[in-house]
C-alpha cells in the first residue's frame, strides 16, 4: 500500500505507478481518468438496489473532473442504474463524464444525455427461463438469489451462510448453462453473472484512450471484472501511454486479491478513492 496523509498524494509502490501518476499530474488535460462503480465509488451492500456512491464521490469527481480531460465511470450495471445510483445526471463538473455500462457494451454521456446500447442478446432471455430450475438442480444454498440485469443475468451469493462456497457451488452449472446459450460468466464479489461476450472493461477502456487521444491513465477498480482493465492499462504502458492502477481495497475472502496484488496503489474502499480524487484535484489546483 502507498503511504498516504491528508494533503499528499500516495506515492504508488511500483515504479510504472509512479510514473503513470507523474504523466496525469505533468498533463491533467491530456489524461483520462475512470473508475469502477461497486466498491470502488460505491460501498457494497448486501441488496445491489440499496448500493450508492459514496457521499463524498460526486463532489471530489465534480472538482477533479474539470482539471483532467477524460471522466468516465465504466461498470458491470447497466449505464442508466449506475448513472441513477451514482448521482451523476446534472450534476457540477460532470458535464462531459461517460459512463460505460454492461463492462462498455453501453455508454452514457452526460454532456447529450443520451445512452447508446446494443441489441439484447438471444440467450440473455433463454438463461433466465432456465436459471431458477438449474439453482434448483445444483442445489443452490439458501440466500441464492437472481437479479435480473435486462441485457445479463447475475446470481448472488453474499446473502448466503457461506458466500464464497455457496458460489463456487454454482460455478461449474452456470458455466455451462452460459456456454449452452452464447453467454460468458463473470465472476465478481459473491456474484457470478451470465453476460453475453464480446466486451469488457479493458476494450472499454482502450477504445475510450484511443478516442480522447489521453497520454495518461488512471483506473480504479476492486473486483475481477476490473482485471481487464489492469490489462489494459498494461497493453497502454507498452504503447508509451503511462498508467497508475488503483485498488480500492475489498474485504478479506472476497475473492478481489488478484487485482490487490497487481495494483501500483491500494487505498481503503471507496472513502480512500474519494479521499485520493480529493487529493488529486486539491494538487492539481481544484
Ligand atoms: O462493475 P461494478 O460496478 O463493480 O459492478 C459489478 C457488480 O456489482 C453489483 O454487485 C456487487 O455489489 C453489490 C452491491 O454492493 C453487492 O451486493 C454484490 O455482492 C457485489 O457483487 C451488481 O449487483 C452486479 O450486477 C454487478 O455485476
Amino acid at each position: 500500500m502507498g503511504s498516504t496523509s491528508a494533503a499528499q498524494l500516495p506515492v504508488p509502490r511500483t515504479e510504472a505507478g509512479r510514473a503513470g501518476l507523474a504523466a496525469l499530474l505533468a498533463d491533467p488535460e491530456q489524461s483520462l481518468v475512470a473508475f469502477d462503480f461497486d466498491g470502488t465509488l460505491a460501498p457494497i451492500v448486501p441488496d445491489p438496489d440499496a448500493a450508492r456512491a459514496h457521499p463524498g464521490a460526486v463532489p471530489a469527481l465534480s472538482r477533479l473532473a474539470p482539471r483532467v480531460g477524460t471522466v468516465a465511470v465504466i461498470t458491470g450495471r447497466p449505464a442508466a442504474v449506475a448513472v441513477r445510483y451514482g448521482g451523476f445526471a446534472g450534476a457540477t463538473g460532470l458535464a462531459h463524464l461517460r459512463v460505460l455500462g454492461h463492462y462498455g457494451s453501453e455508454q452514457w454521456d452526460a454532456a447529450t444525455g443520451t445512452l447508446r446500447t446494443p441489441e439484447p442478446h438471444p440467450g440473455v432471455a433463454a438463461v433466465q427461463a432456465e436459471l431458477p430450475g438449474v439453482l434448483e438442480t445444483a442445489g443452490a444454498w439458501r440466500g441464492t438469489w437472481i437479479e435480473d440485469k435486462g441485457r445479463a443475468v447475475a446470481v448472488h451469493t453474499r446473502r448466503a451462510e457461506n458466500p464464497a462456497d455457496a458460489a463456487e457451488a454454482l460455478r461449474k452449472p452456470l458455466d455451462d448453462l452460459a456456454a449452452a446459450h452464447g453467454l460468458v460468466v463473470e465472476p465478481g464479489r459473491f456474484v457470478l453473472e451470465l453476460r453475453p461476450p464480446g466486451m469488457d472493461k479493458g476494450r472499454a477502456l482502450t477504445a475510450l484512450t484511443h478516442e480522447t487521444s489521453a497520454r495518461a491513465v488512471l483506473y480504479a477498480g476492486d473486483d475481477l471484472g476490473d482485471l481487464a482493465a489492469y490489462d489494459a492499462v498494461a497493453a497502454l504502458r507498452a504503447e508509451g501511454v503511462p498508467g497508475l492502477l488503483v485498488c480500492s481495497a475489498a474485504a478479506t475472502g472476497e475473492g478481489a486479491d488478484a487485482l490487490a496484488d497487481r495494483a501500483d496503489l491500494t487505498v481503503d474502499g471507496p472513502g480512500g478513492v474519494v479521499d485520493l480524487l480529493t487529493t488529486l484535484a486539491a494538487t492539481l489546483g481544484a
